[in-house]
């Protein structure tokens, strides 16, 4: 298939040097076995008083799932079809030319990924592919076909969803009113459009490594197949697709504005086994300029210090591009 990206001949010395290293990945568990699904609490945003459920869960869980959450389902079928088609089974050599699906100049953030670039071991292999959409480069997409309308809507309402979610939160942890619709635009969050495409070796290899998201809040439909897990107590445990639910998850910036009451939580996504897989993230942030600060609240103290976005962008990105990993919070903490 002229989409597939070389995926085996790129990593084959990879797997050469595997056969004597017994690779501690624990991706035997959980991949069929129901008893190792996670109960993620599951929210309907249709109900009231959903306010402390969804606050328990950012404490404990770090993720939720919510259902009624305003995004028609045929908008969220509509997406994973035609990210199928038309972005990610494109053909390979137009998907490395093209940064999107028409030429987009290359000072921006938006852009295709495939593997990993700098892999050295299959520890670092993800079997995936990806674009990161920054949203406003969505304004500069063909007119009116049903790929842009899709991305479109789903992007106007996952930032309302996300901000109705991020106020109930943050009114908890005393940020003050307001703050998420002072810093947040449809302009300054991202998407990613993710596929995993079959893998021949799938107890070898990631589909996406651990990380944590660097968003306030990211809200994730996934199709069917399943995959996605995180980490529970030590444990990596999978998330049950339900396809009426998106799901939620606190990411980096919130963990910090909330002083740690909230979770940040690893994830990571197993290698497709039988069919490929598809998932669409929304990714909750803010501009560049805007200041994070971490307020202790009675006795416990601010566990990081103030940094900007941007700062907080620049050291990722430098980490990554230096150490593999993006070292995150703990680069923050006072
Ligand atoms: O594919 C998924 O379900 C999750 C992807 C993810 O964690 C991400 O794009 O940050
Ligand atoms: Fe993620």
């Amino acid at each position: 298939m002229d989409y597939e990206p070389p995926f085996m001949k790129t990593y084959s010395d990879l797997f050469g040097e595997s056969e004597q290293v017994n690779i501690p990945l624990v991706v035997d568990t959980c991949r069929n076995n129901n008893d190792k699904f996670c109960e993620v609490p599951l929210i309907d945003l249709g109900k009231l008083n959903v306010e402390k459920g969804i606050r328990e869960a950012a404490t404990k869980w770090g993720f939720f799932q919510v259902v009624n959450h305003g995004i028609p389902q045929d908008v969220l079928e509509s997406l994973m079809r035609e990210q199928m088609i038309k972005v990610f089974h494109r053909p390979f050599a137009t998907k490395c030319e093209q940064h999107f699906v028409n030429n987009l100049s290359a000072s921006s953030s938006s852009g295709y990924r495939w593997g990993n670039p700098s892999a050295t071991s299959l520890l670092q292999v993800s079997w995936s592919e990806a674009y990161h959409v920054f949203l406003p480069d969505l304004t500069s997409m063909d007119h009116d076909t049903p790929l842009r309308s899709s991305l479109k809507c789903f992007a106007t309402k996952a930032g309302s969803l996300a901000e109705r979610l991020a106020e109930i939160l943050g009114e908890e942890v005393k940020m003050k009113s307001g703050y998420f619709r002072e810093n947040c635009f449809p302009n300054t969050s991202f998407m990613r459009l993710n596929r995993y495409p079959v893998c021949p070796v799938p107890s070898k290899v990631l589909g996406f490594l651990p990380h944590s998201d660097s968003s306030f809040l990211t809200i994730v439909y996934q199709d069917n197949v399943g995959g996605l897990q995180l980490l529970k107590d030590g444990k990596w445990c999978v998330i049950k697709p339900n396809p009426q639910a998106l799901l939620v998850n606190v990411g980096d910036l919130f963990q910090a504005a909330s002083n740690g009451v909230y979770k940040s939580i690893k994830h990571r996504v197993l290698a497709a086994e039988k069919e490929e897989r598809y998932s669409v993230a929304y990714f909750y942030s803010p501009s560049y300029d805007t200041m994070i600060e971490s307020h202790g609240v009675g006795d416990s103290a601010s566990l990081y210090r103030k940094f900007s976005f941007r700062e907080y962008k620049q050291q990722s990105d430098k980490d990554v591009k230096e150490l593999g990993d993006k070292v995150g919070l703990s680069r923050f903490l006072l």
